[in-house]
């Protein structure tokens, strides 16, 4: 699925009206009643509603809901803005009126009847420029979110970002929420960057017709859309990905092995790994590799550590890898097509590896310690390519883009605010390789402007020792069979967070590559 950014989703609007098939008064009933449709279905008997209309076309949807559930047999009262808000919105406003009061959307009125069985917020949508305030402020913060549907997002959300504009980016103290959010066309990354999915809580998109406009802004490099910037691929929501049957058929077709083959055509990952005591996080990231259908997988530690990798699992191969040259000689093989370092490997030693291993132009992940290694000294990044995967969750990513996470860090006082996809593109773009920003919101981003972004904010026993260790496992093994970087780093993120999910609380490390197995059966691979 796409994400767009508000002014991709504004672009292809006017484009859509521009080309006389639609207009903005039948586009705005659309997404009225695709918002009214799914109260009606989240709550089937007719009650009380409060709609809270604001000052620009998200009021003009409210209008568009409070009608039509008062034509359904709701009794709706409705609060708005004065002023101009726009051809579209006006109509909407006056359409509203034969049938009902607008109240002035102030404390005093919200407070003067009970809110009633839901409030509608189409205060601020996509047009949030600046934290709101004063009495829209107020009226807001006394919004029940447990009985909020929100039209596009809780107002106050910046959604090209996930930030609530104005507060600090973490802690959610006094934070609009909603039960239900309902967005137009497509999520926008603040559906599911940062605070967004907390505040927004179930989203569901509705398609309003723009289908064919959005495919025609897809089409063609990043010159073509409408912002610059190329398209982004949800990757996967957190519940509908298991269902979803182009998801699952993406995901098979990225699995695919080929038969009749040979274990060296599944391709060979070399997974290295730290000295005496330092092993568990690399084995935990071959036993990955090995569960994703790498055909062979090798673990190198320095030769005094290699009796520690003697246990399971049989399946992998163990060989010493001292130094550098060691290294290069191993990387000889052109059948080594991936290589892993990082987890539990040491600084000293990633910096000493490092070198060879991206000398080679092969495959690389780049975890953990070598992140470490690669944030202390610049002549290492420079020998970062197109293929590598580097995965840095927000620490990590803080030393290797100092300024850019500090960008992450102040209070955003305007919108669009700096998001996680924001950094990670241009950090993507800086280094010349994959990056995967790690967190409940990963962010997947690729030199060429390309990204996706991951939520898993429905998982959170993935926060845990070792997991970082699988998933480099699984990035490593699948470009060891031949999936494109950025691919890998996608088809990992996912694999990881539905082993996760399948476990639930209690999970540790070590069970995630050995879920495997039944997930990929249950995507058919
Ligand atoms: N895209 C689509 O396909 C469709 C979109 N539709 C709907 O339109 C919505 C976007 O509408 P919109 O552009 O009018 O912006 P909206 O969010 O209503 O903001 C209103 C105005 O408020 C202002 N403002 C901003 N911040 C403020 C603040 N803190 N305090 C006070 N004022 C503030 C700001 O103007 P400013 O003052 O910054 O000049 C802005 O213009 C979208 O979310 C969806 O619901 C559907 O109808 C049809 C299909
Ligand atoms: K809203």
């Amino acid at each position: 699925m796409e994400i767009l950014s508000t002014a991709q989703m504004r672009a292809i609007e006017s484009e859509a009206m521009t080309s006389g098939a639609i207009t903005g008064p039948q586009l705005m009933e659309r997404a009225g009643a695709a918002v009214a449709g799914q109260i009606r279905l989240a709550w089937p008997k007719a009650g009380r509603a409060t709609v809270l209309c604001g000052p620009g076309n998200n009021g003009g949807d409210g209008y568009v809901i409070a009608l039509l559930l008062r034509r359904a047999g709701w009794r709706v009262r409705v609060l708005g803005c004065d002023g101009d808000p726009g051809p579209d919105a006006a109509e909407m406003r006056r359409r509203w009126r034969q049938a009902g009061p607008v109240l002035p959307l102030t404390p005093q009125a919200f407070l003067a009847a009970p809110p009633g069985d839901i409030c509608v917020d189409a205060v601020f949508g996509t047009g949030l420029t600046r934290p709101p305030a004063r009495e829209i402020a107020q009226v807001l913060a006394l919004l029940p979110g447990e009985d909020v549907v929100a039209v596009d997002c809780p107002s106050g959300l910046c959604l090209d970002s996930g930030v609530l504009l104005g507060r600090p980016r973490a802690g959610d103290a006094g934070m609009p929420r909603a039960r239900l959010t309902v967005a137009f066309d497509s999520p926008k990354p603040g559906h599911l960057l940062g605070l967004g999915p907390a505040v927004c809580g179930r989203l569901v998109i509705a398609d309003i017709g723009l289908g064919p406009w959005r495919q025609t802004a897809a089409r063609g490099g990043p010159e073509d859309r409408p912002d610059g910037r190329p398209g982004l691929v949800a990757i996967a929501q957190p519940a509908t990905a298991p269902r979803d049957g182009a998801a699952r058929s993406g995901l098979r077709a990225l699995l695919a092995k080929h038969s009749p083959a040979h274990k060296f055509s599944h391709g060979h990952a070399l997974i290295l790994a730290g000295g005496v005591g330092a092993g568990g996080a690399a084995r935990l990231a071959a036993r990955a590799a090995l569960r994703i259908g790498a055909g062979l997988v090798t673990i190198g530690p320095p030769a005094e550590a290699l009796a520690e990798h003697a246990g399971p699992p049989d399946a992998l191969m163990r060989r010493a890898v001292d130094a550098a040259p060691d290294l290069s000689a191993m990387l000889g093989d052109a059948r080594l097509r991936a290589i892993c370092i990082g987890p539990g490997c040491g600084t000293r030693r990633a910096a000493a590896l490092l070198p060879a291993a991206l000398g080679s132009g092969r495959p690389c992940v780049l975890d953990a310690d070598a992140l470490t290694a690669l944030a202390a000294d610049a002549d290492l990044a420079a020998g970062l390519h197109a293929a590598c995967v580097l995965t840095p969750h927000a620490g990590e990513f803080a030393r290797l883009f100092p300024d850019l996470a500090a960008r992450l860090d102040a209070v955003p006082a305007r919108g669009p605010a700096v998001s996680r996809l924001d950094v990670a593109r241009e950090a993507a773009a800086r280094c010349g390789a994959v990056v995967l920003l790690k967190g409940p919101d990963s962010v997947i981003a690729v030199p060429d402007g390309r990204a996706m972004i991951h939520s898993a904010v429905d998982v959170p026993w993935l926060a845990t020792a070792g997991s970082g260790d699988s998933l480099a496992g699984l990035i490593a093994g699948a470009m060891a069979r031949g999936v494109a970087p950025c691919d890998a780093a996608g088809l990992a993120v996912i694999l990881h967070a539905m082993a996760a999910r399948s476990i639930g609380a209690g999970l540790i490390a070590d069970d995630i590559p050995d879920r495997l197995p039944a997930i990929l059966r249950g995507i058919g691979a």
